[in-house]
């Protein structure tokens, strides 16, 4: 569906590569449902916005580090509707964040986060509601998954639903001791909505995708990093100055991949991401384009003129 969205796209404005060119420099324009989809962006905000309750919080830092976080600890950071527009604001500035180089997504108190507000879910639970609260959510994860920044989930505690869903619009899943991903949809008589199951295939395959999701299987960190679901398993750290936070081992673990200039960095999840959701012959061309970007740049000239050695 992305992907064909996407291509859709591309060919109505003609340059192919051009245009994902753009789409990578400004991905706000690359969500995958538009008016000619019958999708009301502002229609669907205000019915959000009914169902108020927590906040998404950002917090953006000299590191090129952001963190943001899922807030909403009275119900187990479950997704209010002013959740989701909130998201959405957030994503957009970290879409203009021109000196940002990684992100990481965690909930507050301890846990990740249960899904979708079930109170908000029961006021919406008419078919034409729920399918413009998909639209609006794909919207929404497709631009985080897009965002020039490598991101991390930071997994505590459980997610689960739409929370399990989120994790999988990031690049990397670090799973804390203790903590579950579970896509419990079977169990409400779903399925994922968010774009969780397309991005689930992509991350474990087919085979696993499917066991996940049809036995609403409980994820531990064992068996995430069993599947490729998850990428490393934190466990509480106590240092001689004391103990070491799971925020600050993530930290630690994704600075190994930001370290350098910022534009350096965001080329690197662009070439990454065309390869992931393009065809070859287009992610090529997409990978020439970036190279453009970079080639001759203040972090390349520097490094010629250092004459490195890459022992
Ligand atoms: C498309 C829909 C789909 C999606 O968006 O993709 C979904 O996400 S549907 C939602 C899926 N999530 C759930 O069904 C989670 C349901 N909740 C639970 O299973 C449990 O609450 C828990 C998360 C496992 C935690 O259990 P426990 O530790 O025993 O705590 P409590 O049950 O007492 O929870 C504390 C408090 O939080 C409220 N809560 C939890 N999750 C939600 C939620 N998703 N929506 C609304 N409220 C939630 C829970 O009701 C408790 O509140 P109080 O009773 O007022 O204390």
């Amino acid at each position: 569906m992305v992907l064909c969205a996407l291509r859709r796209q591309l060919l109505r404005s003609g340059s192919r590569c051009g245009t994902w060119t753009r789409l990578l420099q400004r991905p706000s324009s690359g969500c995958v449902y538009s008016s000619t989809d019958g999708f009301n962006h502002q229609e669907i905000r205000e019915k959000l916005q009914a169902f108020p309750g927590g906040s998404i919080d950002l917090l953006k830092q000299d590191s090129g580090i952001a963190v943001l976080t899922i807030n909403n600890p009275s119900r187990m950071n479950a997704f209010s509707g002013s959740m989701m527009v909130d998201l959405e604001e957030r994503v957009t500035q970290l879409e203009n964040w021109t000196g940002g180089k990684g992100l990481i997504v965690q909930g507050a108190a301890e846990t990740f986060c249960s899904g979708s507000d079930l109170n908000a879910v029961r006021a919406i639970s008419n078919p034409q509601d729920g399918m413009k609260m998909c639209m609006f959510m794909q919207n929404t994860l497709t631009r985080l998954v897009r965002l020039p920044l490598i991101s991390v989930a930071l997994v505590e505690g459980r997610a689960l639903g739409g929370g399990a869903e989120l994790t999988t619009a990031c690049d990397f899943r670090l799973m804390a001791s203790g903590s579950v991903i579970q896509f419990v949809h079977k169990h409400m008589g779903l399925v994922p909505g968010w774009g969780g199951a397309a991005r689930l295939v992509r991350l474990v395959g087919s085979q696993n995708a499917l066991k996940l999701l049809g036995g609403a299987v409980k994820v531990d960190p064992e068996l995430g990093l069993h599947i490729g679901l998850s990428d490393e398993v934190l466990e509480a750290q106590q240092e001689a100055e004391g103990v070491v936070t799971l925020l600050q081992q993530a930290e630690n673990w994704l600075s190994r991949y930001t370290k350098g200039p910022a534009p350096v960095i965001q080329a690197v999840k662009k070439v990454v991401l065309s390869g992931r959701e393009l065809p070859l012959s287009d992610a090529l061309r997409t990978e020439k384009d970036v190279f453009g970007t970079v080639w001759g740049g203040p972090a390349n000239l520097q490094a010629l003129a250092s004459k490195p050695k890459h022992k």
